[in-house]
């Protein structure tokens, strides 16, 4: 993982880099178990079924990509490392350089989902690498750090951001992250509910730290992307709002 040293924060370091995907590259369609219904995802095809990769016994149906996007410093390498290997590293903050990705894959009512998660860099001179990323994107996680006002108040200049550059139907969730910092907390919860209203967006609080309601967001994306995804018509229709205000916890108990 390209990742940068700065002196400012303590914080993760990170596990070893894998190779970049090519931002546009073709997606060719792979037979498999999942397929394409009416609701086709947002941006082109999914891939579909794939026999293995590397031997690494890494099956899936359906293959999604997922970007993590925000102010640096908020926590979105952390979130990912805390999905993928269900840790949180101290050590000092190394701010992400350009765009990493790792890839995980989910078992969602039976159907493997394989998400290629994107970890971009939040720092402004890498605005540029992750824009290229955007429109390759099927679901953003927008997210701000609950101890720092300012990146709560960017939001809505990465929302602008997300405008104009993702793809019109992109499934996106904000997370306010670092909530198990109660005493720096400077953002309440009922301000992230309202500008997540605001803009009709599910939201949740989370902490890379204590892993709350980390599984759960990368669950409901990608909960909300098979079902749009493959025909399901026997299936109830998922709806991600409800989902989310639903199974989210918070940031008062704990739970990873
Ligand atoms: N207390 C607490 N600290 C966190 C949490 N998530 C991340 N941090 C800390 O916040 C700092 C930044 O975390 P990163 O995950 O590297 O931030 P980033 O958003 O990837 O930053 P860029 O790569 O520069 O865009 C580090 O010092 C982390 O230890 C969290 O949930 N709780
Ligand atoms: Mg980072």
């Amino acid at each position: 993982m390209s990742r940068k040293k700065t002196p400012k924060c303590k914080g993760g370091s990170v596990p070893a880099a894998s190779a970049l995907p090519a931002a546009n590259g073709p997606r060719p369609v792979r037979p498999g178990t999942a397929h394409p219904g009416p609701e086709a995802p947002p941006n082109g095809p999914p891939q579909f079924g794939r026999p293995s990769l590397g031997g690494g016994g890494d099956f899936y149906d359906v293959a999604f990509k997922v970007m993590l996007v925000g102010d640096s410093g908020v926590g979105k390498t952390c979130l990912l490392v805390r999905f993928k290997d269900g840790a949180f590293l101290a050590g000092t903050f190394i701010s992400t350089v350009g765009i990493d990705f790792r890839n995980k894959v989910l078992d969602v009512d039976g159907v493997k989902v394989k998400l290629q998660i994107w970890d971009t860099a939040g720092q402004e001179r890498f605005r540029s690498v992750t824009h290229a990323y955007y429109r390759d994107a099927h679901a953003l996680l927008l997210l701000y750090d609950v101890t720092n006002k300012a990146s709560f108040d960017n939001i809505q200049a990465w929302l602008t951001e997300i405008q104009e550059y993702a793809q019109h139907n992109v499934v996106l969730m904000l997370l306010g992250n670092k909530v198990d910092s109660a005493h720096e907390r400077v953002v309440k919860r009922e301000d992230g509910e309202k500008l997540a209203k605001e803009y009709g967006l599910p939201f949740m609080e989370t902490s890379a730290k204590s892993g709350l309601n980390v599984d759960l967001a990368f669950t409901a994306i990608a909960k909300e992307l098979k079902q749009r995804s493959t025909k399901a018509s026997s299936e109830p229709r998922f709806r991600l709002h409800e989902y989310v205000k639903n199974e989210g916890q918070g940031s008062s108990c704990c739970r990873s």
